[in-house]
């Protein structure tokens, strides 16, 4: 009898409620927004479509954090997306607050929840939560590599013309530009993806991935939501079956990887006390160096929020 909250009831948020509903693995999903009565809208409006889909789990909305009491899992959406031309890093000054307040709000609420951060930047966004909730490092992490790895996935399946479902991949590193896909890490079915396509084609889609978020931005005018609201119920979901899945996950490393005291993408496996086990791979030295880059790039984002003092 699992009760999960969705802090922001916008793009992200909507459909990462609405996804998960389709599951029927929770009792009660609670969507919360500052914004007026827009949580209730929307929670209503996803309750309207549980009889013609055939789903039990109740969507809530509210805007007060009462309403959000003992929950199991909070998902925090909240926070303004970026529009063309803009970093993920341009939202810190803003998201920071934000994410912040939302996280402290949920805590005066919520004994031990695990949670789930999308907000971005979303690195650094995942340490603010962790620091303002005070839980351990394995029931705060952040979501961003099930996304990035479903882009990889989906353009090697355009490029290859496979279903993306026989497509298995990993991905390192910070939610931005520096973003490390490790085709050394690829197969389909089995097969390592080099066999099966060129390097240069392999090298451009590695390069479109990393610029993913990007392209649907400049596309829309905002950033996407339809994958990220899947690919945050899929981390929901695995939490709640105690599935144990290995997923690229936003996660603390004291040591890992070589880094200390940040959150970055590795992958991890997710059950129903959060995060089990951090995995560590044996990168060569060039993909090292690519993860170490994006470290440095998700540190300085780091010291911009340490210095905002929120
Ligand atoms: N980690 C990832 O891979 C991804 C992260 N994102 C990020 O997720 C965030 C949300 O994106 P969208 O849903 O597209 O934006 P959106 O603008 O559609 O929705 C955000 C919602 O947050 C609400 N909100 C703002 N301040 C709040 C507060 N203090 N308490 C409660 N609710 C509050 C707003 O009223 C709005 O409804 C953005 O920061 C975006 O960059 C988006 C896609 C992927
Ligand atoms: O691109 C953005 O700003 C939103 C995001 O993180 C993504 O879609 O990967």
């Amino acid at each position: 009898m699992s009760k999960v909250t969705i802090v922001g009831a916008g793009n992200v948020g909507a459909t990462a409620a609405n996804v998960l509903a389709h599951k029927d693995l929770v009792k009660e999903v609670v969507i919360l927004d500052i914004k007026g009565d827009f949580a209730q809208g929307k929670a209503l409006d996803s309750y309207q479509q549980a009889s013609v889909d055939g789903f039990s789990t109740r969507l809530t909305g509210t805007s007060d954090y009462a309403d959000t009491a003992n929950s199991d899992i909070v998902v925090i959406t909240a926070g303004i997306p970026r529009k063309p031309g803009m970093s993920r890093d341009d939202l810190i000054s803003t998201n920071a607050k934000i994410v912040t307040m939302v996280t402290r709000s949920i805590m005066e609420h919520s004994k031990n929840p695990i949670i789930i951060v999308v907000s971005n930047p979303l690195d650094v966004m995942t340490y603010a939560a962790y620091k303002a909730s005070g839980l351990p490092k394995s029931r705060v992490f952040g979501m961003a590599g099930i996304l990035d790895t479903a882009r990889y996935r989906a353009f090697l399946s355009m490029a290859l013309d496979v279903s993306s479902k026989d497509i298995q991949a990993m991905l390192l590193g910070g939610h931005g530009d520096t973003m490390v896909p490790l085709p050394r890490y690829t197969t389909v079915s089995g097969i390592p993806v080099t066999e099966l396509i060129g390097e240069e084609e392999l090298e451009a889609i590695v390069q479109r991935t990393k610029k993913g978020g990007g392209e649907l931005v400049k596309l829309m005018g905002t950033s996407a939501w339809y994958a990220p609201g899947a690919a945050a119920a899929q981390m929901v979901a695995a939490i709640l079956r105690d599935e144990q899945r290995i997923f690229p996950c936003c996660a603390f490393l004291e040591g890992e990887y070589g880094q200390d005291g940040i959150f970055l993408g590795v992958p991890v496996k997710l059950g129903k006390d959060g995060i089990s086990e951090l995995l560590e791979l044996k990168l060569n030295e060039a993909e090292m160096k690519l993860m170490h880059d994006s470290a440095d790039a998700v540190r300085d984002v780091l010291e911009v929020y340490k210095g905002m003092n929120v």
